[in-house]
């Protein structure tokens, strides 16, 4: 793990030292928008118009940012409108790789071996993280946006004229709830489980612990008595949240202390992971190998041995409850 410093890798892992032993996550720095027309979005110049085949995605299977951004690809039909490539599971020294293994597709377009290469051809003067998910522009040979919220929102509409337009996570009268709950949730469940997971103290851990369950026992509580988080309406909300949930008990629950209670012990929470999986197309984007590899092999400083535990058994094609929850049509 490490990051680029004007271009120049350094092998480094995140510094607590400054924020009471506190992981904070850097923002992301390419900030582009697809649009319809090429229009800058606003406040940006560079302009990318949505075409067929102009631009791809690198992602890894493990990582909750860079799911997000497959589900939307799958869900709105765009596989065949933007490519995409998956980095190896094994985040060491050299960051994010592209050794081709255990599904790892390498880098289709470059050759490259390192994720940090791909920044540093998008700008050779690069200073930051290495993430997943990009969208890359193939056309111009740059990083479009390496922030996963809004690329999910450029899926959502901006490739319509190829894609689905059926679906719509982000329709304009639900725009302002789902903002309000994505403000709940990152902070609190998708990035909280980091926050414990990467706390270097105690009190740091107990806060983000604290947090992350305060907030999971909100939402049992919301899907008590609704299907999705909005309603009888799948939105960006779910999408968001399920991410973290498919990875909580495998991952989060032991490698991050997040051991309260796992999903499953959540009546509601755990029908409703299940119901989302169950949606044609979800199923393909969770890749349960990558995801516990990674976690568990790449975070020394939490898991020196780097084995990987076995368990638990889930079984996320067993049948859900949630229809009882959804008006009839
Ligand atoms: N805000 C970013 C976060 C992306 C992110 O942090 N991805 C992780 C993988 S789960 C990563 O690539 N980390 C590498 C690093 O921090 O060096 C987004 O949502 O796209």
């Amino acid at each position: 793990m490490g990051l680029l410093v004007d271009g120049v890798w350094h092998d480094q892992w995140y510094d607590t030292s400054k924020s009471g032993g506190r992981f904070e996550r850097s923002v992301s720095q390419f900030r582009d928008w697809v649009t319809v027309n090429g229009q800058p979005a606003p406040g940006r110049e560079r302009s990318f118009q949505a075409e067929p085949g102009r631009y791809h995605l690198y992602v890894s299977l493990a990582c909750p940012w860079a799911h997000r951004t497959l589900i939307y690809r799958q869900l709105k039909k765009l596989e065949e409108v933007i490519s995409v490539d998956v980095v190896h599971h094994y985040m060491g020294k050299d960051g994010w790789t592209f050794l081709k293994e255990d599904g790892a597709t390498g880098d289709s377009l470059y050759g490259s071996d390192f994720l940090h290469q791909i920044y540093t051809r998008a700008d050779p003067k690069y200073s930051g993280r290495v993430t997943v998910p990009i969208l890359w522009d193939k056309q111009t040979e740059t990083i479009v946006s390496n922030e996963s919220s809004e690329i999910i929102r450029m899926l959502n509409s901006a490739f319509d004229e190829w894609a689905d337009r059926s679906v719509d996570l982000s329709p304009a009268h639900l725009l302002s709830d789902i903002d309000a709950l994505n403000e709940r949730i990152y902070p609190s469940i998708n990035n909280g489980v980091y926050r414990a997971g990467f706390a270097t103290t105690q009190s740091a851990y107990e806060e983000a612990y604290n947090e992350l369950f305060q907030a999971l026992d909100e939402i049992e509580a919301r899907l008590s008595v609704s299907r999705y988080l909005l309603g009888d309406q799948l939105t960006e909300a779910d999408i968001r949240l399920f991410t973290t949930l498919i990875r909580f008990d495998a991952v989060y629950y032991s490698h991050f202390k997040c051991n309260q209670r796992r999903i499953s012990d959540y009546r509601n929470m755990s029908n409703y992971v299940r119901d989302i999986l169950q949606i044609e197309g979800i199923a393909e984007t969770v890749d349960m190998l990558h995801i516990k590899a990674h976690y568990y092999g790449s975070h020394a400083t939490i898991n020196p041995t780097g084995v990987v535990p076995v368990g638990p058994d889930l079984d996320f094609a067993a049948p859900h409850d949630r229809e009882r929850l959804s008006e009839p049509a």
